[in-house]
């Protein structure tokens, strides 16, 4: 098991926690998706599983992992190049020739090469997102961590970044994936779990989603819709 989770509660306040008893885990070589309605509960169960939520109640087992995250995040005096030369200084790896040449194929894969001695402040959002993955893909994780990446990628991008997610996989990573886009989420996850107002509202498969949907050919989209009418 990669990534075992088991939040008795988690959020901001103590007296109104925003999630309460999910359980959950991520093998090897699974892509899960965590869906849910906005305000459902996705970044702070990401958040719990890194340890950065103040009030938390519960278990969770992780391994090393990559994070992708929902908005940019960088530091303003590096350029992109020198986050990819911190981050080789944060890692236990040694084969310094392996991590530089990976470099310059994901930057050359996300388009960014021209872009590499530049600072990502002046990056278009698109470019900025993109760094992210390079930076993700570069720590050869065996779990990512991924909150909503598709949000400014433009189509090709989207596309890349699906390969890569799949080549990860097939390499033995687990990735937990939160994403409101249910049409690629339908294609490429193994699994969801949806949550809804801090809850459990199912996890299982495509199939096991559409039993409890009663929707016997219905898109995850459907289903989605009929599992969280009252929202
Ligand atoms: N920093 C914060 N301080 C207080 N409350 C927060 C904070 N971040 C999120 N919340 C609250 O926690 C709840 C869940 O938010 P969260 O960001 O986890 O939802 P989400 O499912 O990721 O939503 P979205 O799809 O809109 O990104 C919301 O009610 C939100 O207002």
């Amino acid at each position: 098991m990669l990534l075992s989770v088991n939040i008795q509660e988690a959020g901001y306040s103590r007296q109104f926690p925003t999630l309460k008893n999910l359980r959950f885990s991520v093998s090897p070589g699974e892509l899960v998706g965590l869906i849910g309605p906005n305000g459902a509960g996705k970044s702070t169960t990401v958040k719990s599983i890194m340890g950065i939520i103040h009030h938390f109640k519960g278990d969770i087992d992780v391994n090393e992992y990559a994070y992708i995250p929902e908005r940019p995040i960088f530091y303003a005096q590096l350029t992109l190049w020198e986050h990819i030369d911190f981050l080789f200084s944060t890692l236990a790896t040694t084969d310094e020739t392996a991590f530089f040449q990976k470099a310059h194929e994901l930057l050359d894969l996300f388009n960014l090469s021209a872009a590499a001695h530049s600072y990502p402040e002046r990056f278009s959002k698109g470019m900025q997102q993109k760094m992210m993955l390079v930076l993700a893909f570069l720590k050869q994780a065996k779990l990512y961590l991924v909150d909503e990446p598709f949000m400014g990628l433009d189509p090709k991008a989207v596309k890349k970044l699906l390969l890569k997610l799949e080549e990860e996989k097939e390499a033995g990573a687990g990735i937990l994936m939160s994403t409101h886009v249910l049409d690629t989420a339908e294609k490429i996850c193994d699994r969801f779990i949806l949550i809804s107002g801090g809850k459990l509202i199912v996890q299982g498969t495509l199939n096991d989603i559409r039993k409890l949907s009663h929707l016997k050919n219905g898109s995850l989209l459907d289903c989605f819709d009929a599992l969280t009418e009252d929202y």
